[in-house]
């Protein structure tokens, strides 16, 4: 029997005090794919989360050519991609790619750099039917040729002539978008991106792009215009907070009556997510750059309705902590999952706890309030696993939540950061 990492969390303590909100995980994957572009200088990062999926995508970046350095304490990583070229390497392999979902970014890296990229895997968490056909037919109307060997399960591209061209998203993808934007930056004419993500990390990336030298206009306004430059340079660039990080912070000091200052977390990011907790009873003040929030015990949570959509709608990340807040609430919540069809593997594990949610196909609904009770729980996947935390807060007796390398994918320093606001969480492993 080999070891297992696990978080176990006594409830009955309310959160107080600050809490650092990480760099987000979202927008720092895409750019260590988009640094890979810089063939001059040494790409710095800061405000990098110390996360799992960082120390994948740095394992990738070096497989593929890269120099990469990661300054934990520092939370800075130092890319140099200037040794980028040797197109034997232009591969993304299963052990690490079928890892972590932002392995897909490096593929206009490789495209360009390499002229070519094969694709053996893409991980990320398991949330049901999660394609990848918007990337490719934008890589191929952008002149790539994209083929697939069905017995292997690879995807081959091949860019050589790369012009740009006029591309749509079915649906806003949010990687779809970063991904063909960075296809298009170093492709000569102009691409156009019609039915773009909005989400506020696409737009730091597009940011982070522009200083590397891409001309890139109408980020956050669904049309992308891109028009091909001949070379990137390394830049440094702060990364932006992680919203996804502040709203479980903010759920999990709601779910304990707690007041917590959130450093770094910006309202306006969790979009529709603010106002859904608010009219659950949670209190915000944004002070500068510190997020305050507020939810006085002595009066119940309220039930509410939520369905997820792409930003400024109410994320999915954050579905599965407000699942676990509403078994909390005074009455009956519903919850309706319109971005994936497979990400209510929550709420067994919170009816193993004494919830009673019952859910129809990719509609939830939550009978609350809950007295939840400790017990062992599944992290299917990273938000489940934060969830299931939140959910062990403020259960009676102990609860147990493992494996822990879903959460550690998305969380840095989660079982520290809780501590600090006065939890009894703590990350171990066992034998
Ligand atoms: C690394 C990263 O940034 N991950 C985020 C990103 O994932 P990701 O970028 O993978 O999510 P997308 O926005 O692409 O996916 C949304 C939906 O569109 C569908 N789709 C997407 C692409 C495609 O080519 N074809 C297709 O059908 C997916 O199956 C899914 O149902 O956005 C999601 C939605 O906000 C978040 O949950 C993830 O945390
Ligand atoms: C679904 C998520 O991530 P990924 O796309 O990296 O699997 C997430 O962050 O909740």
């Amino acid at each position: 029997m080999g070891q297992e990492v696990r978080y176990r969390v006594r409830g009955g303590h309310a959160l107080n005090g600050t809490a650092f909100i990480q760099g987000a995980k979202n927008a720092v994957l895409p750019m260590i794919g988009a640094a890979l572009l810089a063939s001059k200088g040494r790409t710095v990062l800061r405000n990098v989360p110390v996360i799992e999926d960082v120390r994948r995508a740095l394992e990738l970046a070096e497989y593929v050519g890269a120099r990469v350095e990661f300054h934990e304490a520092e939370r800075t990583i130092v890319i140099d991609a200037t040794t980028l070229g040797d197109s034997s390497r232009a591969v993304l392999p299963a052990e690490i790619a079928s890892r972590f979902r932002g392995s897909v970014l490096f593929v206009p890296a490789l495209m360009h750099r390499m002229g070519r990229a094969r694709i053996e895997g893409v991980g990320g968490c398991n949330l049901g039917s999660r394609n990848l056909d918007f990337h490719y037919r934008g890589f191929a109307r952008l002149g790539a040729e994209v083929t697939e060997d069905p017995e292997r399960n690879h995807i081959n591209v091949k860019a050589e002539n790369l012009r740009g061209g006029r591309l749509y998203l079915d649906t806003p993808s949010h990687t779809g978008t970063e991904n063909l934007i960075m296809a298009a930056v170093l492709t000569p004419g102009t691409t156009v991106i019609e039915h773009a993500a909005l989400e506020p990390e696409v737009l730091d990336v597009i940011e982070f792009l522009g200083s590397m030298g891409a001309k890139i206009s109408g980020g956050g306004t669904g049309l992308i215009t891109v028009e091909g430059v001949e070379e990137l340079t390394a830049v440094e660039h702060t990364v932006m907070s992680d919203r996804i990080d502040a709203g479980v912070f903010a759920m999990m000091t709601a779910a304990t009556g707690g007041d917590v200052s959130l450093v770094g977390a910006n309202l306006d990011h969790l979009g529709v997510a603010r106002w859904k907790l608010e009219q659950m009873g949670v209190q915000f003040t944004q002070q500068g750059a510190v997020l305050r929030v507020r939810r006085d015990p002595s009066v119940p949570l309220r039930p509410i309705n939520a369905v997820t959509s792409p930003f400024p709608g109410f994320a999915t990340d954050l579905q599965s902590p407000l699942m676990a807040l509403a078994t909390l609430a005074e009455g009956e919540s519903y919850i309706h999952e319109a971005i994936y069809d497979g990400r209510f593997a929550l709420a067994d594990e919170l009816n193993k706890m004494g919830a009673k949610i019952e859910v129809d196909g990719t509609r939830a609904i939550v009978h609350g309030p809950t007295a939840l009770r400790g017990t062992e729980v599944i992290a299917h996947d990273l938000r489940s696993g934060a969830a299931a935390i939140l959910a062990g807060l403020v259960a009676e007796g102990e609860t147990i939540v493992a494996p822990a390398y879903p959460v550690d994918r998305g969380h840095s320093q989660f079982a520290n950061r809780l501590s600090a606001l006065g939890a009894d969480v703590v990350r171990e492993e066992v034998n």
